[in-house]
């Protein structure tokens, strides 16, 4: 079995599609989250809630056991909840105790790899930030910033980016409202869907000389001038 990539969040929508991608493009994937992927021979699962400690350490025990290596680690696990302590301290776990506990566990069986790359999924919100959603984009700000610190640290046999997406895809119950209102915000206004960020992940996944970047990927969202 060539060296496994993990995948956290794969269970619906962009990260099942990522998943997906990177398994019919020949990648053994782990799969990890509460829920479990639609099956496909080249994804396994490790069923684990990653804002619990205890989960990610048998996730990371599991790993140690089964692989020599670790072609890669993609953080894409993510709740885009409203603001609240209790959710702050939720998406402080997910976006940024889980990221950091498991970065610091798996450097070991990445640098076994010979070429292994680590990549957060982060969101481009976080240079604005978001006066709906402050504790996600703070806490993805967080993620955005252990992409600089991490590629440090495991250069030069593991190279650590991050995507910064605007728009992806909305959530099925979303309003037309709310979905025209979000349209207007970029300068490509259309909802891209998983596309843009399988093709970043596959593009980082083989790219030899990046490290510590990022790849942007909002419609233009940041020259779109507009009431916030
Ligand atoms: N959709 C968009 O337009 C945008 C998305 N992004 C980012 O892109 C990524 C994918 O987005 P999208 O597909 O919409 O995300 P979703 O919110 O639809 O899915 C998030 C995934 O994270 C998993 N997850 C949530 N909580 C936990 C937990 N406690 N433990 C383990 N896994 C968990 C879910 O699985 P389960 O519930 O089974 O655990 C699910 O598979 C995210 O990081 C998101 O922040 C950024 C900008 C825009
Ligand atoms: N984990 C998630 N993060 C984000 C989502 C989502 O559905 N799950 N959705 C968005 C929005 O699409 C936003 O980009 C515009 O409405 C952001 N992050």
């Amino acid at each position: 079995m060539n060296s496994p990539i993990l995948l956290t969040g794969a269970s619906q929508r962009v990260g099942l599609a990522l998943a997906q991608a990177l398994a019919e493009a020949g990648h053994t994937v782990i799969s990890a989250s509460r829920r479990q992927p639609p099956a496909h021979p080249n994804i396994q699962h490790f069923e684990a809630d990653l804002c619990r400690a205890d989960d990610r350490q048998a996730l990371i025990d599991y790993l140690q056991r089964h692989c020599q290596s670790l072609r890669g680690v993609i953080h894409n696990a993510s709740l885009w909840l409203d603001d609240s302590l209790e959710n702050l301290d939720t998406l402080f776990r997910l976006h940024v105790e889980a990221p950091y506990h498991l970065n610091l566990a798996l450097g070991e069986l990445l640098g076994n790899a010979g070429k292994a790359d680590i990549i957060h999924i982060c969101d481009e919100t976080s240079s604005r930030g978001s006066q709906s959603h402050i504790a996600y984009a703070a806490t993805k700000a967080a993620l955005q910033n252990m992409v600089l610190s991490f590629a440090q640290k495991y250069a030069p046999n593991v190279r650590v980016n991050g995507i910064l997406p605007g728009l992806l895809m909305f959530k099925p119950d979303g309003d037309e409202a709310y979905r025209q209102h979000t349209l207007q915000k970029a300068l490509l206004q259309f909802e891209p869907g998983a596309q843009p960020l399988i093709e970043a992940v596959l593009f980082l996944l083989e790219s030899p000389y990046s490290t510590g970047t990022f790849v942007t990927i909002n419609g233009g969202r940041h020259l779109k001038n507009r009431m916030t």
